[in-house]
């Protein structure tokens, strides 16, 4: 593996460059997810700076270089540069003091390797400096990269006491590109499984729909369920859900269908909407989302039309449903529900009395239309007659 950072699109940043130049290159390394997806050639999101300088110097700085500061995380030292590229979080070196699991007591650090001894896995432990690119690596995380071995940094119990989402966070690593299994991290998860338990569910959801949005978590959420991890986060799911979960992903791929973290979920619960509502409000799922889940519960398993059901549900909606029952999605493709052409005007128009009998009239047509497959406006004008002459 390279020991220098490749140049990526966001390696020349003009406005990265400013932030560089307003901190001192000296002072600050790339850190994170940054440098490892880099590495691994995937695409970037966040892009994460450490620096030596204290947080009020970091501010200081910034606003002098007309950057502006925001406080995200002053207690852990984190300062969010504003940028037109994207916004870029400095945090100040840090040693953890002490943890309880859930938040750690931090104390402001000089060096770069206790900066790294505190992080979770070698692979995210890789320091980039700013303006030759180079790699410091302390851990051996570039060769796990390599590799593609997710090894937590040093004692993985210690680790996960210091922080339990860590749990969720390996499986998430080991799901997206985790070649061999760590005996070690494995017993870790599995035995520390029940702290999470103390984590906020905001935090555990967000990492649970993390995992569930990758390209294939099948296998990854069958060992979380066979240890008992999965059992802590979501008890609703049993070895009929895993292996619902492992046909949809199986389906979706021959669909060519992108992955959606709702649907699967939905996959990884019993078909039952007032379950799937608890488990929407105990994940602190947004509204909208717990919507879909309740309605995605329930589906009927009864093969409908594609076009009828998307006409109802919404396109998406439908592709989802369609999707959990294995059915193809191919009629979906390019189509839009079409606008029924009829309006209670013209039914008023044809002497009924303005009232419940014009929508009931309206509602006959429309459900013939469907049943028909959404026929033009003189056959519309047609089932119009038979009504009236009903
Ligand atoms: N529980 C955690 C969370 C984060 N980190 C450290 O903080 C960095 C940034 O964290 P975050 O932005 O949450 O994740 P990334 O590793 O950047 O990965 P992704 O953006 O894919 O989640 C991580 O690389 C890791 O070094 C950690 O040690 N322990």
């Amino acid at each position: 593996m390279a020991t220098t950072l490749p140049k990526a699109d966001w390696t020349q940043r003009e406005d990265l460059a400013r932030l560089v130049a307003a901190l001192g290159a000296e002072h600050m390394r790339w850190v994170g997810g940054a440098v490892r997806d880099t590495l691994l050639g995937d695409e970037v999101k966040d892009i994460d700076a450490a620096t030596t300088l204290h947080p009020d110097t970091v501010i200081e700085r910034l606003e002098a270089a007309g950057i502006k500061p925001i406080p995200t995380g002053i207690d852990h030292g984190t300062v969010t540069a504003v940028l037109p590229g994207g916004n870029v979080e400095v945090t100040t070196l840090r040693k953890d003091v002490a943890t309880d699991g859930r938040r750690a007591t931090i104390a402001f650090a000089e060096d770069w390797r206790d900066d790294a001894a505190r992080r979770d896995f070698t692979i995210n432990a890789l320091y980039a400096h700013p303006d030759t690119l180079a790699i410091d690596d302390y851990f051996g995380g570039l060769d796990d990269l390599q590799a593609r071995r997710v090894r937590f940094i040093g004692d993985a119990r210690e680790r996960i006491r210091e922080d339990h989402l860590r749990i969720l966070r390996y499986y998430r690593f080991q799901a997206r590109f985790g070649a061999e299994l760590d005996d070690e991290a494995e017993q870790a998860c599995a035995e520390l499984a029940p702290t999470m338990k103390g984590l906020s569910r905001e935090r555990v959801a967000m990492e649970l729909l993390a995992i569930l949005a990758l390209p294939d978590p099948a296998e990854t959420l069958r060992r979380m369920h066979d240890r008992g991890v999965l059992d802590v986060i979501l008890p609703e799911s049993g070895d009929a859900q895993l292996d619902a979960l492992g046909a949809l992903i199986a389906h979706e791929q021959a669909e060519n269908a992108a992955p959606s973290p709702l649907r699967r979920l939905a996959a990884l619960l019993p078909a039952d909407v007032k379950l799937a509502d608890q488990v929407a409000a105990r994940l602190r799922l947004s509204n909208s989302q717990r919507k879909q889940l309740a309605r995605l519960a329930k589906r009927s398993g009864a093969p409908e039309r594609p076009h009828a059901l998307a006409y109802r549900e919404g396109v998406s909606m439908a592709r989802d449903l369609l999707l959990l029952d294995g059915q193809t999605t191919a009629p979906l493709a390019g189509w839009k529900p079409p606008r029924f052409p009829l309006k209670g005007g013209a039914i008023v128009a044809r002497g009924v009395g303005a009232g419940p009998e014009v929508a009931r009239i309206l509602q006959v047509v429309e459900t013939r239309w469907i049943a028909e497959g959404f026929p033009d406006a003189a056959r519309v004008d047609q089932l119009l007659e038979d009504a009236l002459s009903d």
